[in-house]
């Protein structure tokens, strides 16, 4: 368990880059498996999750080719099917989230498709029920052995039919997607997920001869095709990590200048960091914070409290709400925070509680933030970050201390964030790495 010592009230300044997005290139990764011609991806976070997800795409047979640091050429022209029964991919194929999206491409192509329990965060329950009833509705037969927590699904070949999701998931819909393009006839798939992420896997589908329709909406319509060819593909910006840039400028009242941030692919993210009362501008393709000694939160119309709650796209993302809650500890008002789709992401409230932040924790899905408009700055502290987003929350909350913080387990952070320590340093940031022993 690797550890960060961060001596925190320091502002920070200068630019930053965000990295390509982790959710999608796990998503375009997994795709290679539908064509046994080259695909080139760029803009591929360098990150624990995404090498691991490259890790077992090698272990399938897929030919891997690192062109340059941030691109890769895949080539699955000869995989490996036995490896997907062996014990090691079991070993494998749980240790991330994201491995679930090889199952969708190769039930398409080579007519079965297995899986261990993958695993990502610990924030409640993760039913993966939406991925598999899609297949099965596309003509698959599915088993599960519970002993052994591995699930399988296999079809001579998949029949296009439509679909109405249960709910919107993002890994769930990228993989039935990966299944019904190359499925006999047309599929439908309504409450489809739409976020940027699979938006950009449905981009590059039909740019290697898939069609797909309805891109950017909830209702997709994919007619089957025999085959899938090579093409090149550039992952966006990591709309998160933006996130995460944002609220540590305004927690640390640093002036930021976020490089390249695919604006038009943001939908809400800017606007509510803004009725944080965080200023910032559009610059071209960049995002500029300047330097604020305050920031109040906005009020609804009719004066009652704010809330910020995550949603399905074009929704609030949840995965930013751990940030937001974070930097609502230092802005003047106040704010009710709802995390609706996970049931154990604001646990982390009680580290915060320790380093002196005021906030309520109601129930597991939701916190009220009273803002100290940085009156009081928090608490350096010790603390073990528990998942990806309440690590990076914490590691702002640290960066914005008085003091030494320590943050151990930041392999939680180290799984989505590209050299993290080495590219906060460079903007300012007093932040050290220690190894595990
Ligand atoms: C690798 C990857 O891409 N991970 C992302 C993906 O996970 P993942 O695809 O695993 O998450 P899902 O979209 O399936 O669902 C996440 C949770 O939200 C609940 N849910 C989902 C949809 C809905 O309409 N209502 C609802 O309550 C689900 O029951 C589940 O508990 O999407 C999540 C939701 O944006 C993000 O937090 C994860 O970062
Ligand atoms: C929850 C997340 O990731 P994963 O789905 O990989 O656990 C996240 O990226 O915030």
């Amino acid at each position: 368990m690797s550890t960060f010592v961060i001596e925190g009230g320091h502002k920070l300044s200068g630019s930053i880059t965000p990295q390509g997005a982790k959710n999608e290139a796990l998503q375009v990764i997994c795709s290679v498996i539908l064509t046994p011609e080259k695909v080139t991806i760029s803009n591929v976070p360098d990150i624990i999750d995404v090498n691991k997800l490259i890790f077992i795409l090698g272990e399938l047979g897929v030919k891997i080719n690192r062109l340059n640091e941030d691109t890769y050429e895949f080539q699955a022209d000869d995989i490996d099917l036995e490896y997907l029964e062996s014990d090691k991919f079991k070993k494998d194929g749980s240790s991330l989230r994201g491995s679930i999206m090889i199952v969708g491409p190769l039930l398409a192509r080579f007519g079965k498709g297995y899986i261990p329990r993958p695993g990502g965060d610990k924030i409640g329950r993760r039913r993966l029920d939406t991925h598999f009833e899609g297949f099965i509705n596309l003509g698959a037969k599915f088993r599960y052995n519970t002993d052994e927590k591995f699930y399988g699904v296999e079809a001579e070949y998949l029949t296009g039919t439509d679909m109405l999701l249960e709910e919107a998931s993002v890994t769930g819909t990228a993989n039935i997607i990966m299944a019904a393009v190359l499925a006999r006839g047309i599929t439908t798939i309504y409450n489809a997920a739409c976020e940027p992420y699979i938006q950009q896997l449905c981009k590059m589908l039909n740019s290697m001869g898939a069609k797909i329709t309805g891109v950017g909406s909830n209702l997709l319509k994919i007619e089957g095709v025999k085959n899938l060819g090579g093409c090149s593909h550039r992952i966006l910006p990591d709309m998160i990590e933006i996130g995460s840039w944002i609220g540590m400028a305004a927690m640390t009242k640093s002036s930021i200048t976020i490089k390249n941030v695919s604006w038009d692919n943001l939908g809400l993210i800017p606007r509510v960091f803004q009725k944080l009362g965080i200023n910032l501008e559009r610059r071209g393709d960049d995002i500029f914070i300047p330097e604020q000694e305050n920031y109040e939160i906005q009020n609804f119309i009719d004066g009652s409290i704010l809330t910020i709650s995550d949603a399905p796209w074009p929704g609030f993302t949840p995965d930013l709400l751990s940030i937001i809650l974070v930097v609502a500890t230092q802005a003047k008002g106040s704010v009710l925070i709802h995390q609706k789709m996970f049931e154990s992401r604001l646990f982390f409230v009680d580290k915060l509680i320790d380093m002196g932040a005021k906030v309520i924790l109601c129930d597991p899905h939701r916190a009220t933030v009273i803002g100290m408009n940085h009156e009081s700055s928090l608490k350096a502290t010790v603390m073990t970050s528990p998942d990806i987003r309440a690590g990076i929350s914490l590691l702002i909350a640290a960066l914005s201390a008085k003091g030494k913080s320590t943050i151990h387990n930041i392999e939680q952070i180290d799984r989505g964030y590209q050299n993290i320590d080495e590219r906060l340093r460079a903007i300012g940031a007093k932040i050290t790495r220690v190894a595990a022993n």
